[in-house]
């Protein structure tokens, strides 16, 4: 049965299928303004995959089980979201790919929490669907222009700190917990001047007994500028703000700038608003914002359901941060390759094509926002130099954390091991020489002249973390499905 338009039999009361109500239009055909997600859907047992992608599109925009006549006092036609396209997941039976539009009107300007209150919503826990998954969204410029971005962005990132033609270099300070300010402050300056251009606060450290949130700011940064004197280098710490309320997170960002720190971090465990705000008062006060992004595994890492990490990348690019946590491939933590260039892609690029392996849906104009800065960070070290150029490119963050400070001659070697293997194979790749498959000669070669690498290779050269990955993307042969 297809949609009901004879207004007396719609709007009887009553319950009818999300389909007939209106949610379910194949012929439609989506405007260059209207937001579009695509789903994947796992719809219950008996329910066709039409009325799980109508059901999905209705109870993330008007509609609720029943019909409801106060529909009539609104524009309810134009506000209905539409599934316009449903396609089986290509060897996942009982999945599909359903596209649904909405139209702008839908969207409060500039805001990431009325966005996600729509497309994340009660959906999620909808029982005619066994499982749901946000795969990818289409941002309309129009959208886009209501949200400011990155504060800074990759290319006034490199201004500012005077550092061009090579990915950048940091360390997550280990322990993550426990270090007291003047043991912390002591691995950042060692860190720093051995040859990294930032370390980084790690998640889970705030205020707590062992180090308040002020002695870290305070050693941490008398750290910073003993290693930007020493070396002639810009050098930064990711001072994590996070805390309790946005008073809390203004204070510290405060002290942060008062102490002359050209960067601050925030975690995805804020939540939108919050990250929102840290934006504008990065923006205003000139400051880097690093987004690490504690919490994504709860809901990223498993094919049916949950979101997909690269529309949380969208999410944050419109939001407005400079760095974000996006994947290593190699390292320790969850990572397909295809998977995550397409995430490197939404941040890095200014206009996005189609690009099915790497689990991109959609053609996305950026409309001028600035560019995102990916962090690879997780169990990597020095050996993987030649893999992570590679597969990375240039513009991200190397972030060795263990693989810096666990190196057997000390942390300042342990730096220096990770910017002599970096300068090496960027050297060899702008000699043109194939790095991806002499990359092992080439740390070698440049091991014979510097023992913190030689060291680093002998102690982890062998260190990988072969697993399958859980978030590979379904490559389509057949068809390009565009929206
Ligand atoms: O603890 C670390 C890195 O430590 P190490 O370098 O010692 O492994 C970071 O929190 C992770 O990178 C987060 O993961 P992701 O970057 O994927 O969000
Ligand atoms: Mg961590």
């Amino acid at each position: 049965m297809g949609t009901i338009t004879d207004p007396k039999q719609r709007y009887k009361a009553g319950v009818i299928p999300y389909k007939v109500m209106g949610y379910w239009e194949p012929d439609y055909q989506p405007k260059d303004t209207d937001v579009i997600a695509l789903f994947r859907v796992t719809p219950q047992e008996g329910v066709e995959p039409e009325e799980a992608a109508a059901a999905v599109a209705g109870e993330s925009s008007t509609a609720t089980w029943t019909v409801v006549w106060t529909d009539r006092l609104t524009a309810c036609e134009l506000y209905r979201a539409k599934a316009y396209r449903v396609d089986p997941v290509p060897n996942r039976p009982g999945e599909y790919f359903a596209y649904i539009a909405y139209d702008l009107d839908l969207f409060e300007p500039g805001s990431i929490a009325n966005l996600t209150a729509s497309i994340i919503g009660n959906v999620f826990g909808f029982k005619a669907v066994k499982a749901l998954r946000l795969e990818d969204m289409r941002i309309p410029v129009a959208y886009l222009k209501t949200f400011d971005g990155p504060p800074t962005g990759i290319v006034v990132e490199r201004e500012r700190l005077d550092k061009f033609g090579r990915p950048l270099l940091g360390a997550t300070v280990k322990p993550k917990l426990g270090l007291s300010g003047r043991n912390y402050g002591r691995v950042v300056y060692e860190a720093l001047r051995g040859g990294l251009d930032f370390t980084k606060d790690d998640e889970n450290i705030n205020s707590q007994p062992f180090m308040h949130w002020r002695d870290r700011f305070l050693y941490c940064m008398e750290a910073v500028n003993r290693a930007a004197a020493e070396t002639g280098e810009v050098k930064g710490h990711y001072l994590n703000v996070t805390a309790a309320t946005m008073e809390d997170m203004y204070e510290r960002a405060e002290f942060a700038k008062e102490l002359g720190s050209v960067i601050i971090m925030i975690d995805l465990v804020i939540g939108y608003t919050a990250i929102q705000s840290m934006s504008k008062w990065a923006r205003k006060n000139d400051m880097i914002l690093h987004l690490h992004r504690a919490g994504h595994g709860t809901y990223t890492r498993q094919k049916n359901h949950g979101i997909s990490f690269r529309v949380i990348a969208k999410w944050m690019r419109m939001a407005g941060v400079d760095h974000i946590h996006a994947g290593t491939v190699v390292g320790k933590l969850e990572g397909d390759p295809n998977t995550v260039q397409g995430i490197y892609n939404v941040l890095r690029e200014p206009r996005n094509s189609v690009d099915l392996p790497r689990g991109i849906f959609f053609e996305q104009e950026w409309a001028g926002l600035r560019k995102v800065m990916p962090v690879a960070s997780g169990g990597i070290h020095a050996g993987q130099m030649h893999q992570l150029l590679t597969y990375l490119g240039e513009d991200v963050v190397l972030q060795f954390g263990g693989g810096t400070i666990g190196h057997p001659m000390g942390i300042a070697a342990g730096a220096t091991a990770n910017r002599v293997a970096l300068e090496a194979m960027v050297l060899a790749r702008n000699e043109g020489r194939d790095i991806w498959n002499e990359g092992p000669q080439i740390l070698e070669q440049a091991a014979k002249w510097c023992q913190p690498l030689r060291a680093a290779l002998d102690t982890w050269k062998d260190i990988t973390f072969n697993y399958a990955s859980t978030d590979t993307p379904d490559f389509v042969p057949l068809e390009t499905p565009v929206a």
